[in-house]
């Protein structure tokens, strides 16, 4: 009688354990469905302590998606879960409804990545570095060789293909690192503050690209804490401070989300105004001895019929229009600036 107790309880767990691996399975195939990348309650941990935590979010194809925190948010590692260079800690990340680590090969040809290291070699010209990488990933060597045309005349390189990498401008050096992760046309691309220590110029260049790559329907993520960027390419940005997700949504509704437009109004520096005459005018505001502060939802479409009422009140030295920023969006919700 014992036994067959026993036997019976052996088959429930084995049971109980298989459909627990299918729910595992399917949990894994219907997080990939649909979304290039995929993240669901991923920890990492490095050095004794969660760099990611408990992080979950979904890429879709033909986006640009912003990484946007100070240094040491945990955005390279978010880099490294997505190309499988690390394994989490707990749970699951998948690329194209694949497992970085289980299925390396395939998920590493299909992403593009341009490190914060560009690791381009420097004695070698353009040419080289590009033929070198090739050799690594595409077999055909007439492919290949055409390939390294279109890539170099896609960053505008063409005509410095043969100078040694070397003597390139630090914005010439980060666009052939855009061309080698472009070489194997990949769906997704993984930039890591890919304009750092480039100038305007070669910036705007950048964004140029990136904008074109999303528009042949890839999927690229940029990992930067420079605003501007985020904002100029982002159509999603994941706020991320301290390994952990502050926010994700689009840069408009983060800095909806972080305050309103504002009219600020700088009255002469010698004048004195009557603050209830003014409140009268415009209803409420705020006065801190040098700059009045007046809500402005509609932006531009409130702002002269602002002045229009504090005129005649107020002698004006100056007039500004100021929007949320992301910068306020990190503020409000952390509690300290980006740039702390
Ligand atoms: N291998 C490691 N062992 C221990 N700690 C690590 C390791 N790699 C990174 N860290 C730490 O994890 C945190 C996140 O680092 P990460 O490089 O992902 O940040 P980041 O947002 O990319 O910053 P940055 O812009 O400076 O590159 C940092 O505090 C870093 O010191």
């Amino acid at each position: 009688m014992n036994r067959w107790f026993y036997s019976l309880g052996c088959l429930g767990i084995i049971k109980l354990s298989n459909i627990c691996w299918v729910l595992y399975i399917e949990k894994g195939v219907a997080m990939g469905k649909g979304s290039v990348i995929a993240l669901d309650a991923v920890t990492k941990v490095l050095g004794k302590k969660a760099r990611i935590e408990n992080l979950s979010f979904l890429c879709e194809p033909g986006k640009v998606y912003g990484l946007l925190g100070p240094n040491g948010a945990g955005k390279t590692t978010l880099m490294n879960l997505i190309t499988g260079l690390y394994r989490p800690t707990s749970g699951m990340v998948r690329v194209l409804g694949l497992d970085p680590v289980r299925d390396a090969r395939k998920v590493r040809r299909e992403i593009g990545l341009v490190p914060q290291e560009t690791s381009l070699y420097p004695e070698l010209s353009a040419l080289e570095n590009l033929r070198f990488h090739a050799a690594l990933y595409l077999n055909d060597s007439r492919a290949a060789a055409r390939r390294i045309e279109e890539v170099l005349e896609l960053v505008d390189l063409s005509d410095r293909a043969k100078d040694p990498v070397g003597a390139y401008s630090g914005g010439m050096k980060r666009r052939l690192a855009l061309g080698r992760a472009m070489l194997a046309n990949p769906r997704i691309l993984l930039l890591d503050e890919p304009t750092l220590g480039v100038d305007v110029q070669g910036t705007h260049r950048i964004w140029d690209y990136v904008r074109r790559f999303k528009d042949e329907g890839r999927t690229v993520l940029i990992s930067t804490n420079v605003m501007a960027e985020a904002d100029a390419l982002a159509d999603e940005i994941l706020l991320l401070d301290h390994g952990r997700k502050v926010r994700f949504g689009t840069p408009k509704t983060l800095k909806a989300e972080a305050g309103t437009t504002v009219v600020r109004i700088f009255p002469a520096p010698d004048s004195r105004f009557d603050e209830s005459a003014l409140r009268e005018r415009l209803g409420d505001f705020s006065f801190d001895g040098e700059v009045i502060v007046v809500e402005a939802p509609g932006g531009e479409a409130d702002l002269a019929r602002i002045l229009g009422l504090a005129e005649g009140v107020v002698r004006l030295a100056g007039v500004e229009l100021r929007r949320p920023t992301l910068d306020d969006a990190f503020l409000a919700f952390t509690g300290r600036s980006l740039r702390d």
